[in-house]
């Protein structure tokens, strides 16, 4: 909001002038036809049950630019399956629902994980791979947005702006990632991407030397935002991770594949919450404690496969780096709260600065112990390669799910 800056090397779109939602879907109604869309939704069932997701869809059903709607569901028997068909069916666009605890769809994992080619992590990363394999195999669209389910504060500009960079056929953008900033009920959130990711970037920075990779994902003003978009070839070559790491896995992927100008983020809304999760110092299996392991540990390998060397005792110089830098960091969140008189709880924010260093070290540590770990989810072209009908099996089962059990 408020500048037309352009910081990094990648391209920001930014929101100048609060241009009409309307405006900007008559635009991509227009691009529909070169460039038809698709938009997936990455879902645990428990969000069916709250505020939120009822909102998303809502706000979804006066979208009309969108050639099809891929939900991934995780966490679900078969009741709650039945039950998201119907929740799902005011959807005026053609809709899948893919029950990834479902019968069929574990047959199929199974028939990955013979071969060494399944997600080995529940979570996340793996729910939106199988979406982007139903998208592949559906061929319906050429331009993919996806975006979280816990979105408080959603409305359907935030889909217009976040897909309009790669559904325009006159721009050449293979990828799109949202930002805004997470202020709501008078404060400022975002706690693991202000007070771990960027601190630790610029830790790397500075303990790594000078760096492509790290300053272009410094480029990114929001690098965990769970709102990206992407023209649909990007899926085929894409290896990620199936926890947290997702959305740094996701942008290291693009940085390797593509050329930076290839490459945008774009405003798409002046307010965002969402669901927050615990800090949970105690148990690193859970909440922003674990999340924050997973965010290091995927930076430490992206940077291990770009050449960096790492040992105890850089992890240990980079953990001290990370913390001086986090903690002026602290201050100045501080300052920017105050001048908007927002509220700003201090000791909260440096309590998580202490636990994100222990857990740079703790991933660090995790890092070097198990140097044969392959955590990233093969890419689909391989996949395809090892099982050439994978895409028509994985089309049928879930044509079969949403079949058999729509009410
Ligand atoms: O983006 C983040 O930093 C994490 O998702 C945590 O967000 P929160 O502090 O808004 O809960």
């Amino acid at each position: 909001m408020g500048d037309f800056y352009q910081n990094g090397i990648v391209t920001t779109l930014h929101n100048l002038v609060r241009r009409p939602v309307e405006d900007i879907e008559a635009d991509l109604m227009r691009f529909r036809k070169e460039r038809p869309m698709s938009l997936v939704l990455p879902s645990l069932y428990s969000e069916l049950e709250g505020p939120a997701l009822q909102n998303i869809v809502q706000e979804l059903t006066r979208v009309p630019y969108l050639d099809e709607v891929v939900i991934g569901l995780d966490r679900a028997n078969e009741d709650q399956y039945r039950h998201a068909l119907e929740y799902f069916s005011d959807l005026p666009q053609p809709f899948k629902v893919l029950w990834n605890d479902g019968p069929r769809l574990r047959a199929l994992d199974l028939k990955l994980r013979e071969q060494n080619l399944a997600p080995t992590e529940m979570g996340k990363g793996r729910n939106v791979w199988y979406c982007f394999g139903y998208v592949l195999a559906s061929g319906v669209s050429e331009s993919v947005a996806l975006h979280d389910c816990d979105i408080l504060t959603y409305s359907r500009d935030l889909l217009a702006r976040l897909i309009y960079p790669v559904a325009n056929p006159g721009f050449n953008y293979m990828f799109c990632k949202g930002y805004y900033a997470r202020v709501a009920d008078s404060k400022m959130n975002g706690r693991v991407s202000r007070l771990l990711v960027t601190p630790l970037i610029r830790a790397l920075k500075k303990v790594c030397g000078p760096n492509d990779f790290l300053d272009y994902l410094d480029s990114y003003r929001y690098p965990l935002a769970g709102e990206f978009s992407f023209r649909t070839d990007v899926i085929n070559d894409l290896r990620i991770p199936s926890d947290w790491g997702l959305e740094i896995g996701v942008l290291s992927e693009m940085k390797r594949n593509y050329a930076t100008n290839r490459l945008c983020q774009v405003d798409v809304a002046d307010v965002y919450d969402h669901k927050h999760q615990e800090l949970s110092p105690e148990d690193a299996s859970r909440g922003l404690s674990k999340m924050s392991m997973d965010i290091a540990k995927a930076l430490f390998r992206k940077l291990a496969t770009n050449g960096e060397i790492f040992s105890n005792e850089k992890f240990r110089t980079l953990k001290a780096s990370y913390f001086r830098i986090a903690l002026d960091f602290v201050e100045t969140y501080q300052n920017d709260a105050m001048i908007n008189g927002l509220s700003f709880d201090r000791h909260k924010e440096e309590k998580a600065v202490e636990l994100f260093a222990q857990n740079v070290m703790r991933a660090g540590a995790y890092f070097l112990d198990n140097p044969m770990d392959t955590p990233f989810i093969p890419s689909w072209n391989r996949v395809t390669s090892a099982i050439p009908d994978i895409r028509e099996q994985l089309l049928e089962a879930v044509e079969l799910d949403n079949e058999e059990f729509r009410p």
